[in-house]
């Protein structure tokens, strides 16, 4: 037995045998030819043919799908009937006498070196879309007939380099059982539809496509990340029982997904998610989430070569509030620094990045960095619910200093007759000791707090989060945090404020019933874990978990929290 190591991309556990997808060469070589004329029919003719295999996948994904996952071959379709596409490519083949695979090839590449150079996510989307097509039509052009993924009749686990989406739609979800693939992450297309479709995912192994035969058995451990090769019978067994608890567990989930969070006495509390891009929105509304406690902008600043531009935010920020249709969403001003670099910012070195120039800090200095994102959200603000949350908030003056900047650019806009929504809230993170201590003061002055455990904890216990060597001082059950949290709630709830929690503690199933003990009104966390939570949540008493938090805020270490939360949970 074999075991390959990928990330898990779709919950589950699938057994079958693997069905190696490869797909032919796609030969686009430069020949000379003599009649252009006939060339453009052969290309009219592939046109025609991609079209209706297109239709096709669009009504079947409508069907198995609904509309919102079928729109995508609506844009497939509309790239393959877009003149700016088309035209330039028969211009090419009468011009230069040159054939339609080399014409379509040379033209098609130029669209999508465009659009993805434009970098935006969207745009990043438009160019897989026309790589997709571009695919098609040479399929057809070239008279290949690979063998289809429709054309499966029996149990398979499907083993590609990678999955394009229309691949993914043509899978049978009677036989397809799992998928692996070479390349990909969490967020790509292949896993997004995983999810969707329910199918157990492992992507981005690398190389599975070389390590396993046509045939062989293979486990898809969607949970773990994990594809087990050829496993004995008595993995078999227990892979299958452990298959059977997850499916009985997903079933139970299910029947959360439409409905509000409440714990067993009734008291009600929200489930969110932290985001950090418009992509991840298809997950929290797939996973019921009721909103968004974190949207991590500073994805939008990396992985680029300069600052994004206001429309580029604006087009981010936009989409995000309306797909998110007027649930509440809570977007974090950039909070760059620490472990997060931009490298065309050119920042000095610091020997404390964690306690250096970041985040809100940077912004205040910087203000035309802050200013640009602070427009950008305030514009995109009418398309939904918006909240602003300032991270790194260490003083009250650097929330009134942000406060204003923020009101500067609203008054701006709204003098050059710009919308702009009245009914925003602004909040700040809490996750620096000095303002979860003086919490009561910013209580008076904001609209809700957002406790960043990861950093709180951190900062209170002097123990760097990226550094192995300490992280047995990373306690988030240390009463001493626990403390914290109940001053930060308290002083919020004493001004009738809210508070959410966006650390990764608001998603752990031990920290779980202590926030809710303590009266934490929203948790944030990554969207697959918001059933689990809500179906934890409706099992627990709130009247008893008030009582297990204050025993919990009375003992002296985070083992003793720890035991007291396991035995109630026995
Ligand atoms: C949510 C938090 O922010 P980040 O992990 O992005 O620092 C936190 O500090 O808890
Ligand atoms: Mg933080």
């Amino acid at each position: 037995m074999i075991k390959i190591n990928g990330i898990a991309a779709s919950a589950g556990i699938a057994i079958a045998r693997a069905f190696i997808l490869e797909h032919s060469e796609y030969s686009t070589q430069q020949r000379a030819i003599e009649n252009p004329e006939s060339e453009i029919t052969r290309l009219d003719a592939a046109l025609d043919q991609s079209r209706i295999e297109l239709e096709a996948i669009k009504s079947r994904t409508f069907k198995e799908l609904g509309e919102k996952k079928a729109e995508i071959f609506e844009s497939h379709l509309l790239i393959l009937n877009d003149p700016e596409l088309i035209n330039p490519i028969k211009d090419k083949i009468t011009e230069e006498s040159v054939n339609a695979e080399f014409a379509l090839h040379e033209i098609a590449s130029q669209f999508i070196e465009m659009f993805e150079n434009m970098k935006s996510a969207y745009l990043q989307e438009r160019a897989a879309d026309m790589r997709d097509v571009t695919k098609r039509i040479l399929k057809h052009l070239l008279g290949i007939t690979e063998l289809s993924l429709t054309e499966i009749s029996e149990e398979t686990i499907v083993i590609a380099e990678d999955l394009t989406p229309s691949d993914t739609a043509q899978l049978n979800r009677n036989y397809v059982k799992g998928f692996a693939t070479n390349t990909g992450g969490r967020t790509s297309h292949s896993a997004i539809m995983a999810r969707s479709l329910e199918i157990p995912a492992v992507v981005g192994t690398q190389n599975i496509t070389t390590q396993l035969k046509q045939g062989d058995i293979v486990i898809v451990d969607g949970l773990q990340g994990e594809v087990l090769v050829n496993p004995t019978e008595e993995t078999i067994a227990e892979y299958r029982s452990k298959q059977e608890q997850h499916n009985r567990q997903v079933a139970e989930w299910k029947k959360l997904r439409d409905q509000n969070t409440l714990s067993k006495d009734g008291m009600h509390v929200e489930l969110a998610a932290n985001i950090g891009t418009p992509g991840d929105v298809i997950g929290v509304l797939d996973n019921g989430g009721e909103g968004v406690g974190l949207y991590r902008t500073e994805f939008l600043y990396m992985g680029r070569d300069k600052l994004p531009s206001e429309e580029v935010q604006y087009n981010a920020y936009k989409a995000v509030l309306e797909k998110m249709e007027g649930k509440p969403v809570v977007v974090r001003t950039l909070d760059i620094g620490g472990d997060k670099e931009l490298p065309y910012m050119d920042l000095p070195k610091e020997m404390n990045p964690f306690l250096g120039f970041r985040a809100i800090r940077l912004c205040l200095d910087q203000q035309d960095i802050f200013r640009v994102q602070l427009r950008a959200l305030l514009r995109a603000s009418v398309y939904g619910n918006l909240r602003i949350m300032f991270p790194m908030i260490a003083t009250l003056n650097e929330f009134r200093e942000a406060k204003a900047v923020l009101l500067d650019e609203k008054e701006k806009l709204q003098a050059a007759n710009i919308a702009v929504s009245e009914d925003i809230q602004l909040g700040i993170m809490v996750e620096i000791p000095s303002t979860a201590v003086l919490a009561d003061q910013f209580a008076k002055e904001v609209d809700f707090f957002s406790i960043g455990t990861n950093d709180l904890i951190q900062y209170t216990m002097a123990a760097d989060r990226m550094n192995e060597r300490v992280s047995y001082l990373y306690q988030p059950y240390n009463p001493a945090i626990l403390r914290l949290v109940k001053m930060v709630i308290d002083a919020a709830h004493h001004e009738g404020r809210w508070v959410g929690m966006c650390g990764e503690m608001a998603g752990d199933a031990t920290a779980i019933p202590l926030l809710l003990g303590l009266g934490l009104d929203e948790f944030s966390m990554s969207a697959s874990s918001i059933l689990p939570a809500r179906s934890q949540i409706s099992k627990l008493n709130a009247s008893e978990m008030k009582e297990l938090a204050g025993k919990a805020l009375n003992l002296g270490t985070a083992e003793e929290v720890v035991a007291l939360v396991h035995a109630i949970q026995s």
